[in-house]
């Protein structure tokens, strides 16, 4: 066993715990990473990165099918095997050497292993070979552990060998028939990937296609995927799964129906990973998601600071938002403000100030990679009224734009504000239609910076583009 002193210990090397290092070391302060699987985390190797590239080519290959003169030019189908290949290159083939080259360079310190909190400023890395580091830290620890896939309690699951989404972005072949339990984020997007890929697709959407945006996103991509053959089962709760000795898994729902199929993923949501990073050592329940104030320290369930206000937690572990983006956002906060407290200078921790994240709670960006792609920002409108805000919602016909006809031949979307009209300004944005990805940051800064309409009647968007949009919008809502 052998002991080492740091300013700053982080657990976890996934792109939050990676920026935490980062700003601290830019600070002037030092900072150890504690990393058990790949530096770089679920977002590299498992979640964004590959499922985008598989999703990328055959969005390629639709766009040119929509558009006349180009649509002649492409002769053949996807070519499932050089997707594959491409994702791989994108998951830097599951090794990390980039990545642990970038820390080096940072001058952030790996240690590998399993980080568990041993004491307040303490934490104790076990590693492959059961040798043991207790790294001392000086001003705080942060967790940025992340989280795993959920599995839900449904009898013969587990003996079935279910996919999750790691499973599911690292596959080296393309199920002839594949099972989706889940209609959200990750239900939607592997469904799209592997339908035109090759499988035959039936997702199980117990609680319907992406709930928690607008209405009309889920029922736009829902109607897409049946287009393409997906069979999507709305309202469809699994029973019990039994996979077979020939390799067939038997799904039986609670209807009594029953579907088959070569493999089965489960995309029901996320667990916390906090199970064995030693959180009871200072007063915290193993197995929780972590609390945290402005600031991202840790609350106990009393909402009282642990780990005596030097315990830190960042990223999908809070449960704020699990997105890497606005992961990346809190670890720029935590780093700062933990530089700041160590240096005693002021900690602006006031609305929108720079040690705080502000924009979680109201502000955030998404996109949902489907056909059609869903980008959204902040509140939708049942969202709003649930917050009690006095709105009114404008919606518009994407394919209404010139811009988006130009496009793509019979250009389908849909765009809708929610104006919050005490204010006078945009609180939540969402595009459902075909390659509208891009177009979401306009909306972000004008939820973001508060806006008020009035100004952003002066905010002309370039002619034809399915950015005119925006104006349409605002000539729907009046002058
Ligand atoms: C299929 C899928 C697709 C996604 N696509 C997107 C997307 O397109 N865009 C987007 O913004 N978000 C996406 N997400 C969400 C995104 O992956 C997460 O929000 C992001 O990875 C969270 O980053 P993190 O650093 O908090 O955690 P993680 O990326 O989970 O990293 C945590 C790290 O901590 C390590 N660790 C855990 N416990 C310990 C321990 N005790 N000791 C040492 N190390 C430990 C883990 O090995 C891991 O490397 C997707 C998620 C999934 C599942
Ligand atoms: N493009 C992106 O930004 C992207 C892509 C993939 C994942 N992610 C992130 O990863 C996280 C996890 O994605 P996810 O799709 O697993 O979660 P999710 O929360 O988006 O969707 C899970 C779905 O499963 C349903 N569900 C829950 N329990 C169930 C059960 N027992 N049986 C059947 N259905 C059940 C839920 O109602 C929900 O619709 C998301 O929160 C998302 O932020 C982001």
């Amino acid at each position: 066993m052998s002991s080492t002193e740091y300013d700053v210990v982080i657990i976890g090397a996934g792109p939050v715990g990676e920026n935490v290092a980062d700003r601290l070391v830019q600070g002037g302060l030092t900072a150890a990473i504690v990393e058990r699987e790949l530096v770089g985390g679920e977002c590299s190797y498992w979640a964004c990165m590959p499922t985008k590239a598989l999703l990328r080519s055959t969005a390629a290959l639709r766009a040119a099918r929509q558009v006349p003169g180009a649509r002649e030019a492409v002769t053949g189908t996807v070519d499932a095997a050089a997707v594959l290949a491409r994702r791989d290159a994108f998951a830097s083939h599951w090794k990390d050497d980039g990545q642990v080259s970038w820390l080096e360079s940072a001058g952030i310190v790996l240690h590998r292993g399993q980080g568990r909190i041993v004491s307040t400023g303490a934490v104790e890395v076990t590693g492959d070979d059961g040798a043991t580091t207790t790294l001392t830290a000086r001003h705080a620890v942060v967790i940025a552990t992340g989280s795993s896939a959920l599995l839900p309690d449904i009898p013969g699951l587990l003996e079935a060998s279910p996919w999750t989404s790691r499973e599911a972005a690292a596959a080296s072949t393309v199920p002839g028939r594949l099972a989706i339990i889940g209609g959200g984020v990750v239900g939607t997007e592997m469904a799209t990937a592997f339908s035109a890929l090759g499988s035959a697709v039936t997702v199980l959407a117990r609680d319907g296609v992406l709930p928690r945006s607008e209405p009309f996103a889920g029922e736009r991509v829902t109607e897409s995927l049946r287009e393409s053959g997906v069979s999507v089962r709305l309202g469809a709760e699994v029973a019990s799964v039994k996979r077979d000795d020939a390799g067939t898994v038997h799904i039986t729902l609670t209807d009594g129906d029953h579907v088959e199929a070569d493999e089965i993923l489960v995309a029901i949501g996320r667990t916390p990973n906090t199970r064995d990073i030693g959180l009871d050592r200072v007063g915290l329940k193993p197995g929780d998601w972590l609390k945290v104030d402005d600031t991202l320290r840790a609350l106990d369930g009393d909402g009282v600071l642990a780990g005596e206000g030097r315990l830190y937690a960042a990223g999908d572990v809070n449960r704020r938002v699990l997105l890497t983006h606005q992961g990346k956002y809190q670890a720029r906060a935590v780093g700062d403000v933990i530089v700041a407290r160590a240096k005693g200078e002021k900690v602006e921790d006031g609305p929108w100030g720079r040690h705080v994240a502000t924009a979680d709670e109201r502000a955030v960006p998404q996109v949902v990679f489907t056909d059609p792609e869903v980008a959204s920002v902040g509140l939708t409108a049942a969202a709003a009224m649930a917050a009690g805000l006095r709105t009114r919602v404008v919606d518009y016909d994407l394919g209404g734009v010139a811009g988006s006809s130009l496009h793509a031949e019979g250009y389908k979307g849909h765009a809708r504000m929610v104006v919050d009209e005490d204010r006078k300004v945009i609180v939540g944005f969402t595009l459902a239609g075909p390659d509208v990805a891009e177009l979401i940051h306009a909306a972000t800064i004008a939820v973001v910076g508060e806006v008020p309409l009035d100004r952003l009647w002066h905010a002309v968007p370039a002619f034809p583009t399915i950015s005119e949009v925006w104006l349409r919008l605002l000539e729907a809502y009046g002058r």
